[in-house]
């Protein structure tokens, strides 16, 4: 039984340096597909993007946890996003018997795409367009992995972070969204987890600087769906794949960020 119509799920780029990681993703998503549920795969590569610059002689340079991409370094970038990244989930999913369609946001016009702040060179923010494409491949059954790899109607390729990638494509299929990283939820100031957050208690912890870096992202795109939506945003581990069966039956994991 499925009780979401579809599942965006997100996964950071930490999940792509686990063969085990990947495969056990996959074999849950066979299994909700096979169930009734549609999916939506969003995927980072960050890490993957730290190695192509660093092998490139090229500076990382991040502000308030999202990457600064100059020009000289958006070819890079694009390759290992919407290259490398993308291809390496592909297989996976090939190999767990799962057929795909690897895409990035760029493709089929699913969003509209903007420069989102001159200091932060070629990073682009996404805004929901046309869901035409993404509901194609999900009525043949197929799985579509997506990329944050945009282009600006101007013909820019842009970087975007991958939350808010995940974020513009539930938004543009009124779906359900989980952001699953390398942790299983957002940490107190003692790294429990916590069950539930709400806007007040996010400003608090970003204020003291409890939620910070790639989880104020994380959070802060979480917080913007949930709002839009009506309805509460999982940030959760692929790790705990096993869980990921009960979410698609309506449980709960992880982090519950609250409208
Ligand atoms: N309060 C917090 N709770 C959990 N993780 C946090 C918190 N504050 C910062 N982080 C960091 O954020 C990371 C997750 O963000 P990020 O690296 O961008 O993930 P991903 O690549 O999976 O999108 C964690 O690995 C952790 O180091
Ligand atoms: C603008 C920006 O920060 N883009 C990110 C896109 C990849 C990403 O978000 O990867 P994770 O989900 O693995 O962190 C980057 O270049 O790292």
């Amino acid at each position: 039984m499925t009780t979401h119509s579809v599942l965006v799920l997100k996964v950071g780029g930490a999940l792509l340096q686990t063969e085990t990681g990947m495969a056990n993703l996959m074999s849950a998503i066979k299994d909700m597909t096979a169930a009734g549920q549609k999916i939506v795969l969003v995927h980072g590569g960050g890490c993957l993007v730290d190695e192509q610059l660093t092998a490139n002689g090229k500076d990382i340079i991040k502000l308030d946890g999202l990457r600064v991409t100059p020009a000289d370094q958006i070819g890079i970038v694009v390759g290992a996003l919407a290259g490398t990244s993308n291809k390496i989930l592909q297989a996976a999913a090939a190999k767990a018997g799962v057929v795909s369609v690897g895409m990035s946001l760029g493709d089929g016009n699913v969003v509209k795409a903007n420069i989102k702040d001159e200091r932060l060179g070629l990073v682009g923010e996404v805004t929901p367009n046309d869901a035409s494409y993404l509901n194609f491949i999900l009525q043949q059954g197929w799985l579509p992995i997506c990329s944050s790899i945009a282009i600006s109607d101007t013909g820019e390729m842009l970087n975007v972070n991958a939350d808010q990638a995940a974020t513009a494509l539930a938004k543009l299929v009124n779906g359900t969204l989980v952001l699953l990283s390398d942790v299983s939820g957002v940490w107190d100031a003692n790294k429990q987890v916590i069950k539930s957050l709400n806007k007040s208690q996010i400003e608090t912890l970003v204020a003291d600087g409890v939620i910070e870096k790639g989880m104020k992202v994380k959070v802060e795109a979480a917080l913007e769906v949930a709002q839009w939506m009506g309805k509460p945003v999982l940030v959760a581990s692929w790790q705990e794949t096993e869980q990921l069966k009960t979410l698609a039956q309506g449980g709960s994991i992880g982090t519950q960020i609250q409208p």
